[in-house]
């Protein structure tokens, strides 16, 4: 067994095995065992390599692909442990930071396998593990169990827990490098850049493992024999080929490295191939050797002296493989005779030591010399890098007092090399390597040592090959556990908030698609409905107000009131008084009907900030747009012709004239046109006619002159105008210009006495009726200018219309601006949540297929670890 070799790693037992007689038939036994273990766990190591790179690909294209790979920290736990989240016992508690965000840190536990060579990492939230024992108890098992596994393999360094062995990356930033401190960690470095660093780290973990699988297909195993000069090296070698190849000298001679191999290797040819300087040795290219019989070695050996050429010596040895250390049937082994120890040769040697290929160390030392001062140093330093040196005290027989050399020479390896002193029973002995040759005599010590180095060669070929790609894929098969463990806490926080997200979001948009229709309908029904109220009131207000200003009386009398009659002296300016005062009452009513679509809007506008609350989702800001009702119906600032904004009205006297100016642009009491009494203000002859004479046509035709109206207009004139611009001379001019008219003599006759009869009718008209009068007809001529139509004019183009149409206009454009708005906000909201959705679902989707992902590589690494770990035998 292994631990005979490993007294560290073995039990009592088995080193109590290793002192008893019956050792060596059992080690031939277990030599066969360790060879079989050793086919067998190379295969599985073989396909741990394969399946380590397998996974290292994969991770390597889902990070790049599907994942961004987080490198995770694992430190020691917060001091600030509440009892109830202490960890199972056997579990670690850490907390779990990541490069690229230190400061957020996850509570965690960490759990290695409690098999002893097996140091399987996993990791699990704190709240998804069960909390019995008090966390320092827990944590002392875990810390013995880390101490066990240790203990259990002195050659495997022990794996860091918590922290990456083959994957680290250098992270550390700063002049001077290497702070342990997290916070010296690259917290700038980006998600994105730290897994390249990764992509590159697994990449060169790729490439080793190729190195390593070359390593253990790799059959050969060499063995390196030296010592001091002239200690007889060469003739063990004879001893253990059983034939004298070697160069045998009293003399220090041997200068060249002889490497002796199996003649199966060569085709079972025997010669010598001594290699050339700088090109790598290939025995089936001739090129890089030359080639020499055996019976030449010796002179070869003697001409090379002070060169140290590298020699390959096939030979063939007909013993059994279980007798034969070179054809032993397992591996191809090769003996190297090393020269002798001095000055300049130890660097040399010393080099050749530390190569990887050389699995064992014989260090032949003579029974007569002990140790040198140049064969400690190298001793010394070859069990620093080997551990476990084959010593072999040769020219034995001749030390009388035998105990003696035997308690000296231990004692020296006891201070040169602890570990094989402890195994001395196995790893020293004391030979005649120059009586193993002596045939037909039996030499039981010389045999012991073959089967113990038999055996010790195999095993440490198994430590030697084996062992360190054990170690380096159960270290990276627990990096990946840290990765893949850590990054499987990412995904499940992913999926959980993706969950969360959806539940929380996805509702809402639902409902705002489903009440979209119903939302849209709403605000349509808004706008056409405060339109349509507001067309229909200001039609209403403006056309009833005419009616009224139709019948004399103001359109509207809130406010506003008709000027006292002056007596007849003043009726001209009362005329243009009462026609403002009508007219204005008209603007009043338009500005009544603008000050109803105010409050229509404003209830419209109420309105959709309902609707809006109805539809749109909590937490979506809504409109800041404050309706101002005064705001409708004013100038725009920059508009041409426009004052000023928010002057929503002129004043003319103490009435308050709506559109005005600003508005319609049509204000009424303000239109010279309208406002300049004429006439027929204060006597409608036309309207007199038709009320007397039944006119059914009542047109318009203020020009149209007959002789009646000019009378009538003439009176009318005179009257008017009397006393105020012509004077009673002028009345009387006014008279006789109107009897030129009718210049004929029979004219004449008649004249006086009808001018009479109208004069006094007249005058009787303008005392008693002209007070009532003339508003209802100044208001007639009002209401016939305002609900007249001019040719080719359409109806939208009366007075009430297009006031009702501008009003409504006003009102449609608050309404549709506020809904616009509310459209936009609901737009907004619902492409939002679409989105947040969208995003919710593609991260539940990775971090689905990411756990899946972690969860197949961590049943994958539990095999690549079952495979790397070394049964007991190897
Ligand atoms: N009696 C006795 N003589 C030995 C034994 N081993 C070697 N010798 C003698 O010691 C001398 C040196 O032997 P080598 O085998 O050449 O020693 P080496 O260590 O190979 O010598 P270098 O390669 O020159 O360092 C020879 O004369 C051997 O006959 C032994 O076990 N017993």
């Amino acid at each position: 067994m292994s631990q005979l070799y490993f007294p560290g790693a073995g039990s009592k037992t088995s080193q109590k095995e290793a002192s008893t007689p019956a050792f060596g038939i059992e080690k031939q036994l277990k030599v066969e065992d360790v060879q079989e273990a050793y086919i067998e766990q190379r295969d599985r190591l073989v396909h741990a390599i394969d399946a380590s790179q397998t996974i290292l690909g994969d991770i390597q294209k889902f990070n790049k692909d599907e994942w961004v790979v987080r490198y995770p920290t694992l430190n020691d736990a917060s001091q600030q442990d509440t009892p109830t989240s202490n960890p199972p016992r056997g579990t670690l508690r850490r907390s779990l930071t990541f490069a690229d965000d230190p400061s957020s840190q996850t509570d965690v536990v960490f759990t290695p396998t409690r098999n002893s060579l097996k140091r399987a990492n996993t990791l699990a939230s704190v709240t998804d593990e069960a909390q019995h024992a008090p966390s320092t108890e827990a944590e002392e098992v875990a810390e013995a169990e880390q101490k066990e596994v240790a203990e259990a393999d002195p050659l495997l360094p022990p794996a860091n827990q918590g922290d990456f062995n083959i994957l680290r990356l250098d992270l550390k930033l700063g002049p001077h490098g290497a702070s342990k401190s997290p916070s010296a960690l690259v917290s700038q470095l980006e998600k994105g850049s730290i897994a390249n660093l990764l992509d590159e780290r697994i990449t060169s973990s790729s490439g080793h493992l190729d190195k390593l699988r070359l390593r253990v297909g790799d059959t050969s195993s060499k063995v390196l024999v030296t010592g001091d000069l002239n200690s007889g090296k060469s003739t063990f070698v004879n001893a253990l080929l059983r034939r004298e190849v070697m160069p045998v000298d009293q003399q220090p001679c041997t200068t060249a490295f002889c490497e002796v191999h199996d003649a199966a290797e060569n085709g079972g040819v025997e010669e010598v191939h001594i290699l050339k300087d700088s090109v790598t040795y290939n025995s089936s290219d001739e090129s890089t050797f030359t080639r020499a019989s055996l019976s030449d070695l010796e002179d070869i050996v003697a001409d090379n002296e002070g060169t140290q050429p590298v020699i390959k010596l096939y030979l063939g040895d007909n013993r059994a493989p279980s007798e034969s250390l070179l054809n032993n049937g397992v591996v191809d082994i090769s003996l190297i005779d090393a020269p002798g120890l001095n000055r300049d040769s130890l660097k040399t040697t010393a080099l050749f030591t530390r190569q990887e290929e050389i699995d064992v160390v014989v260090f032949v030392v003579s029974a007569e010399n002990h140790f040198t001062l140049s064969s400690k140093e190298f001793l010394w330093n070859a069990s620093n890098e080997k551990a476990y040196i084959f010593v072999v005290v040769n020219k034995y027989e001749q030390i009388k007092n035998k105990e003696k050399c035997r308690r000296l020479v231990l004692e020296q390896i006891k201070q040169l090399s602890p570990r094989t002193y402890e195994d001395a029973e196995d790893l020293v002995h004391f030979v005649d390597s120059a009586a193993a040759l002596r045939p037909y005599t039996a030499n039981p010590s010389f045999d012991d040592l073959e089967s113990s180095l038999r055996s010790f060669v195999l095993v440490k070929r198994s430590k030697s090959k084996l062992g360190p790609v054990s170690t380096y894929l159960l270290n990276l098969v627990s990096d990946i556990e840290l990765l893949v463990g850590a990054n499987a806490i990412v995904a499940q926080d992913d999926l959980e908030k993706a969950q969360d997200d959806i539940n929380r979001v996805k509702p809402v948009l639902d409902q705002m698609k489903s009440g979209r229709e119903r939302f849209e309908e709403g605000l349509e029904t808004v706008e056409e409905s405060g339109a349509d109220t507001t067309v229909r009131r200001t039609k209403e207000i403006i056309n009833n107000a005419i009616g009224r200003v139709g019948q004399g009386l103001l359109g509207v009398d809130r406010g506003i009131s008709l000027p006292p009659y002056p007596g007849l002296l003043g009726i001209w300016d009362w005329a243009g008084d009462v026609k403002k005062t009508l007219l204005a009452s008209i603007d009043l009513a338009v500005k009544l009907a603008e000050d109803e679509a105010r409050m229509t809007t404003s209830r419209g506008v109420k309105d959709i900030v309902q609707i809006g609350d109805e539809h749109l989702p909590e937490g979506v800001e809504r409109s800041r747009r404050v309706f101002v009702p005064e705001a409708m119906f004013s100038a725009r600032p920059g508009k041409k012709n426009g004052r000023s904004s928010g002057r929503p009205s002129t004043e003319i006297g103490r009435a308050v004239v709506a559109g005005g100016v600003h508005g319609l642009g049509i204000g009424l009491a303000q239109r010279g046109d309208l406002v300049e009494p004429s006439a027929l203000d204060i006597f409608d002859f036309q309207h007199q006619l038709w009320l007397h004479f039944g006119d059914k046509e009542e047109k318009e035709s203020e020009m149209k002159t007959t002789a009646l109206s000019v009378v009538s207009v003439g009176v009318g004139a005179l009257t008017m105008v009397g006393g105020q611009a012509f004077g009673a001379r002028g009345l009387v001019d006014g008279v006789l210009r109107i009897s030129e008219l009718f210049g004929n003599e029979s004219s004449r006759k008649w004249i006086a006495p009808v001018v009479g009869a109208f004069a006094i009718g007249a005058t009787a008209y303008f005392v008693f009726e002209l007070p009532s009068s003339m508003p209802r007809t100044i208001g007639r001529r009002i209401q016939r200018s305002l609900v007249h139509l001019e040719e080719g004019a359409s109806e939208h183009d009366l007075f009430a219309n297009a006031h009702a149409s501008r009003v409504s206009r006003e009102t449609r454009k608050v309404l549709r601006l506020a809904s616009w708005d509310l459209r936009e906000r609901f737009r907004q909201a619902m492409d939002e949540r679409g989105r947040e959705v969208k995003d919710a679902e593609e991260l539940g989707r990775k971090a689905k297929n990411a756990l899946a992902f972690f969860s197949r590589i961590e049943k994958e690494t539990k095999t690549v670890r079952d495979d790397a770990t070394l049964g007991s035998v190897v």
